[in-house]
């Protein structure tokens, strides 16, 4: 039985913190410990990828187990996707790609979306549906910081998370343009890192990452 929460929209996922971590969960026994870790650092909004056969025992966990965190779901691919996403207890949903489908069913059953967006004419299908808030996916694959900074033209109004190929490396280039709230990705949870149960490298990932705003 899941407990609702209270609504939640997609700016305030975006708003939280500098980074959303997109992780990959090979075995459902680590969701817990690494979210819990993330929270230590000051990451709360976690987006747990649908790549895996656990993500969705996953995200459950993290919804009954660690209430400091907000766990969402990434790679929601379809509509069933997005209500399986629901139904695990996810709080928001993030995609790779954007379809009018996707977009209704997430608005039907409540649950933020971060649409993934790479061209114009996927930035128009989205705000057409109401979404202006969006992933920038594969930022760096398509364009990175000088497509934010030609899209901040014609799409004022819209408002990105660039995730795919983003690090501590290039991260405040990105956070740093007008059109961007937060970025995306993986380097807060380092395959080896969760393998090994190094928690605390990863709370100390998270820590570095939260200081990227402002800092
Ligand atoms: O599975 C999905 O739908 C995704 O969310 C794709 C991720 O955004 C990227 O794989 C993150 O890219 P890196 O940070 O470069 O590893």
């Amino acid at each position: 039985m899941v407990t609702r929460q209270p609504s939640l929209a997609a700016v305030d996922v975006m708003r939280d913190a500098p980074v959303i971590p997109v992780i990959v969960v090979d075995d459902a026994a680590q969701a817990v410990p690494l979210a819990r870790a993330l929270v230590a650092g000051g990451i709360r909004m976690l987006e747990v990828t649908l790549r895996t056969p656990v993500a969705l025992a996953a995200i459950e966990a993290i919804a009954r187990d660690v209430p400091e965190a907000v766990a969402g779901a990434g790679t929601i691919r379809s509509v069933a996707d997005a209500r399986a996403a629901v139904a695990a207890g996810a709080r928001f949903g993030v995609s790779p790609g954007y379809t009018s489908a996707i977009g209704r069913a997430c608005r039907d059953a409540g649950l933020p979306l971060l649409p993934g967006v790479a061209t114009g004419s996927e930035i128009l299908l989205a705000a057409e549906d109401g979404y202006t808030e969006l992933k920038f996916f594969p930022a760096v694959q398509a364009g990175g910081v000088a497509m934010l900074k030609a899209w901040h033209g014609p799409f004022h109004d819209v408002r990105f998370c660039p995730t795919g190929g983003v690090s501590a490396a290039n991260a405040r280039e990105f956070l740093a343009l007008p059109n961007v709230v937060c970025v995306g990705g993986s380097w807060l949870t380092p395959a080896d890192a969760v393998k090994a149960g190094d928690w605390d490298r990863i709370t100390r990932l998270a820590r570095e990452a939260v200081a990227l705003r402002g800092g």
